[in-house]
């Protein structure tokens, strides 16, 4: 009787270890070296305990690391994609002992595993460059390799019922008595198209289906992670049920090139599955990635060998498009003569959604597609900040509070004030105003700012900001997160130093202050500024209007 495929080595790995020996490790780690995980290490060491990478039964030592890299084979000669190595610090790396053990936690310190130190060694950045597309010149970096001994997951909550193993998912393969599994390693929304080829593959290769999400990613960092994974439960239900699975894995997205289909190979192997779609989620650019471009690139043959050993079948996701007269979703090559086909970039869709314009029925489906509304809402529910640059006595306070005022008269979002004052007042009350100060109270307006953003609320910030890199980089924290306008209260210092309010001005000259923005201490003039506003010539609520008018001509605004 055919069975379901077997783990890539044979034996499903479980590094987790019984309770009697996990107290036991607990308890000597208090004498032990520990090292706090990042996301991705704790993905990686999700994999290894897991059995996601069997059978590996720990991090790679040196000689594998290094054939990984020359030759994408272990030192005995499996095929082997990716370096699976433990980084350290140099400190870390220079007291460490082979034959001590090393704690793994994570962010909070809990403790997930240990390490048997094994060996330390200093990694090949120019090989790394070279092999794996990391920048050439990379600062020194130190691994160790060793067996672990599991003593708990990562702990993740989000989507709990979902985050099934290897060996669960094999369980209920074998319970339900699938033998062929085709594994779809979900990037991006279900669309479609997606969802048609993914239908027909599994009726052609006459096999089951598993939806495996790659959701390694730190689920608090992405604002969309949860509206995507909604979206794939919602759209589940439209594959036979007897057939399809969904599960998320703790795989985090790679850049998509040989080695990475390889290791997905490797891994989807290990979750049960004789078969992997490569291609069809969007990248970066909002272009689809077609598997069958992987499969006839250049390098592919580097690999080619590697996966017809790991034994999964790659089935390439070719360019799908609709096709009105059937009323379906067809591979471009099959489409019959003088037929016409509809195709819709990924760019195309995001600006449909900013504009809140229709996005057609054969695109996606419905569920799908309100979850991809209120992931990416139209621009006037998207958050925003108005940032005012200027020096003291431009006017940046008196504008801010009239344009908060006047939003909130016009506009549901919540609107809130970050003014010099009170920032300085509640925020940043131990600084003064050194280059390094003034530095950090920028930033942490911008981070305050950029946290009301991402919630779709609308942040007004009114500090001097003199320096043109802070607020390049507060720019380019709050940008991906929704709208920003610089908006550079230009008035001349001749007439702030004329309105001179608090008497800074006359301060400042006689010595007194010291650092004064504009007299003893720079101003940076803006070079783009989304509006420059001097208010020698205009009133207060004509500075508002002309905001008012630049919000709605950006959709920000209705
Ligand atoms: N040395 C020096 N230089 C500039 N400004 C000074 C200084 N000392 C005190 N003040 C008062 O502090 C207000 C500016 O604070 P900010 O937080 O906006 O400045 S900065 O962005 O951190 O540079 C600024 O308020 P505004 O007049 O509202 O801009 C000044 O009143
Ligand atoms: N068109 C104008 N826009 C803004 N402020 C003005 C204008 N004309 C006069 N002013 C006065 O200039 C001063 C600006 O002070 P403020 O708003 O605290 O500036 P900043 O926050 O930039 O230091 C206020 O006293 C305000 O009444």
């Amino acid at each position: 009787m055919e069975q379901l495929i077997t783990p890539y080595g044979g034996e499903l790995v479980n590094l987790l270890v019984g309770s009697t020996r996990a107290t036991e490790l607990r308890r000597d780690a208090f004498h032990l070296p520990s090292l706090d995980l990042n996301w991705r290490q704790q993905c990686d060491l999700e994999l290894l305990l897991n059995g996601g990478y069997a059978p590996l039964t720990g991090y790679l030592g040196q000689a594998d690391y290094l054939s990984v890299l020359h030759s994408m084979r272990l030192a005995d000669g499996r095929a082997w994609a990716l370096p699976v190595v433990l980084q350290i610090s140099a400190a870390l790396a220079h007291s460490l002992k082979p034959g001590e053990r090393l704690a793994l936690r994570d962010a909070e310190g809990f403790m997930l595993a240990a390490v048997a130190v094994n060996e330390i060694w200093q990694a090949d950045t120019a090989l790394e460059a070279a092999q794996l597309g990391l920048a050439a010149d990379a600062p020194a970096k130190w691994y160790v390799g060793g067996a672990v001994e599991g003593l708990s997951l990562p702990l993740r909550h989000d989507f709990m019922a979902l985050r099934l193993t290897p060996a669960e998912l094999r369980a209920g393969f074998m319970r339900r008595g699938w033998r062929n599994v085709i594994a779809y390693p979900a990037r991006t929304q279900l669309q479609r198209a997606q969802y048609e080829f993914i239908l027909r593959a599994a009726v052609q290769n006459e096999a089951n289906l598993l939806i495996h999400p790659m959701a390694g990613g730190d689920p608090v960092e992405s604002a969309d992670y949860f509206a995507l994974v909604r979206s794939y439960q919602a759209v589940i239900g439209r594959f036979p049920s007897a057939t399809s699975q969904l599960g998320l894995s703790p795989v985090y997205a790679r850049d998509g090139g040989v080695r990475d289909t390889l290791a997905r190979a490797i891994i989807q192997r290990n979750y049960g599955c004789s078969h992997l779609i490569v291609g069809g989620e969007h990248d970066a650019h909002g272009q689809r990635r077609r598997g069958t471009d992987i499969v006839q690139h250049a390098d592919y043959q580097r690999v080619a060998d590697h996966i017809a050993e790991i034994g999964v079948g790659l089935i390439p996701f070719p360019r799908m498009v609709y096709v009105e007269e059937r009323a379906q979703f067809m591979p471009l090559e099959e489409l019959p003569k003088g037929a016409r086909a509809l195709t819709l970039s990924g760019a195309e869709i995001q600006r449909r959604l900013q504009a809140g314009v229709n996005i057609p029925d054969w695109y996606t489906f419905p569920e799908v597609l309100a979850e991809m509304r209120r992931s990416y809402p139209p621009r006037d529910r998207q958050g925003f900040t108005v940032f005012f640059t200027g020096l003291s006595g431009a006017g940046k306070s008196t504008i801010a509070r009239a344009l908060s005022t006047r939003l909130m008269e016009l506009d549901g979002r919540s609107v809130t004030l970050l003014d010099g004052d009170i920032v300085r007042r509640h925020l940043s009350s131990e600084l003064g105003f050194s280059r390094e100060h003034r530095n950090i109270n920028v930033r942490r307006i911008g981070y305050v700012a950029s946290e009301i953003t991402k919630n779709r609320g609308i942040a007004i910030c009114a500090p001097i900001a003199p320096y043109r890199n802070t607020r390049r980089d507060v720019r380019a924290m709050i940008e991906p997160l929704g709208g920003f306008f610089e908006v550079f209260v230009a008035t001349p210092i001749e007439t702030c130093e004329a309105r001179d309010r608090k008497g800074l001005y006359a301060k400042a000259r006689a010595g007194l202050i010291k650092e004064f923005t504009g007299v003893s201490d720079p101003y940076e003039v803006p070079e783009r500024p989304e509006l420059s506003i001097d208010t020698t010539d205009l009133t207060v609520d004509e500075a508002v209007q002309r905001i008012l008018l630049k919000l709605e001509h950006e959709g920000y605004l209705r």
